[in-house]
């Protein structure tokens, strides 16, 4: 029998020559040699290396994915963070591949995605929806809400108007490119697939959504182009508002405070567009995208 040292420095070898060889498992995807689906195809036991890798340095190996978007797709994948490649569950494991090939599409050109956003009431419906009118090759997506529907509001066209159960089933099922609470009132959320079938057909998609949607639609795609709309003047925010009177006073309070946030965060973004005229606010964000159909 070998003395118990013996056992200990041959467990600690194997160890580090493990760590040694999922650290190059890791170089390997970081280096585009292998990608993550194929690695995770290899996870069975004739493979410890790629099946003993945490589904954490999987997702993370990945260009461009760092540890805060690493640990959002766990959790919409609904993947614990302990969890280790060769010990993931069917329906996990299905998850993940769909979400790896997906990924592995996800190359688009650069404005072929713009996100518009901007305060309320600066234009983005009426500048959005000149440019469905005008440019029918651009896909205008069309977002769901839990907000009712304002008089005048088309269900599929202006809004897909759902109650808070359909929403949380669409959140829960995956069905969202981004989402968020708007004003401290409503959700509204993109759903996701008319926007990868648009992309992958080879057309531009607008995105009109508020600040915190635009940041999620950047984790997801880089090369999106980011434009905030801008009010000629803080008076002039505030006539459209009013004089739009689709909200009570409360609610028009609360949409200024988060103009005022909103206004405050315009630095992040790619573009910024003066709306005073809405055919030239319009041009001005049509001709960021690759081609401008319609011309
Ligand atoms: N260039 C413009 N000049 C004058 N009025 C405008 C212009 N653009 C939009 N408006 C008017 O401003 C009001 C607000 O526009 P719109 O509803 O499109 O804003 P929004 O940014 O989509 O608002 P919200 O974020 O609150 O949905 C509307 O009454 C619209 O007709
Ligand atoms: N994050 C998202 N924001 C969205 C989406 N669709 C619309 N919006 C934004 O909500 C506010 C309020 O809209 P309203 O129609 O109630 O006036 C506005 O800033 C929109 O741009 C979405 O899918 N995601």
């Amino acid at each position: 029998m070998k003395p118990p040292e013996v056992d200990r420095i041959a467990g600690s070898r194997a160890a580090v020559a493990a760590r040694r060889a999922r650290a190059e498992v890791k170089r390997q995807i970081a280096s585009g040699e292998r990608t993550a689906g194929e690695v995770l195809d290899a996870a069975t036991p004739e493979n410890p290396a790629e099946a003993t890798l945490r589904v954490s340095e999987l997702i993370g190996s990945i260009p461009w994915l760092g540890p805060t978007r690493t640990a959002r797709i766990m959790s919409e994948l609904g993947i614990s963070p302990s969890k280790r490649v060769g010990g993931l569950g069917v329906h996990q494991k299905k998850r993940l591949r769909e979400f790896l090939v997906e990924r592995q599409k996800r190359k688009i050109e650069p404005g072929a995605l713009v996100v518009l956003a901007g305060p309320t009431a600066v234009g983005k419906g009426t500048v959005s929806a000149h440019i469905r009118d005008h440019h029918p090759d651009v896909l205008l997506s069309v977002s769901a809400t839990t907000r009712p529907p304002r008089p005048g509001e088309i269900e599929g066209v202006t809004y897909y108007f759902v109650d808070d159960a359909e929403f949380d089933r669409m959140i829960e099922a995956g069905e969202f490119l981004e989402w968020a609470r708007v004003h401290n009132a409503y959700r509204y959320g993109t759903p996701r697939s008319p926007i990868t079938q648009a992309l992958a057909e080879g057309k531009s998609v607008l995105l009109e959504i508020d600040i915190q949607g635009a940041r999620q639609v950047r984790e997801v795609f880089p090369e999106a182009r980011l434009v905030f709309l801008l009010p000629p003047s803080w008076d002039e925010l505030v006539r459209r508002l009013t004089g739009r009177g689709t909200e009570d006073q409360d609610e028009q309070d609360r949409r200024l405070v988060t103009a005022r946030e909103e206004l405050a965060a315009q630095d992040e973004f790619d573009y910024r567009v003066v709306n005073s005229d809405v055919e030239t606010a319009a041009r001005e964000v049509v001709d960021l995208m690759p081609t401008s159909p319609g011309d």
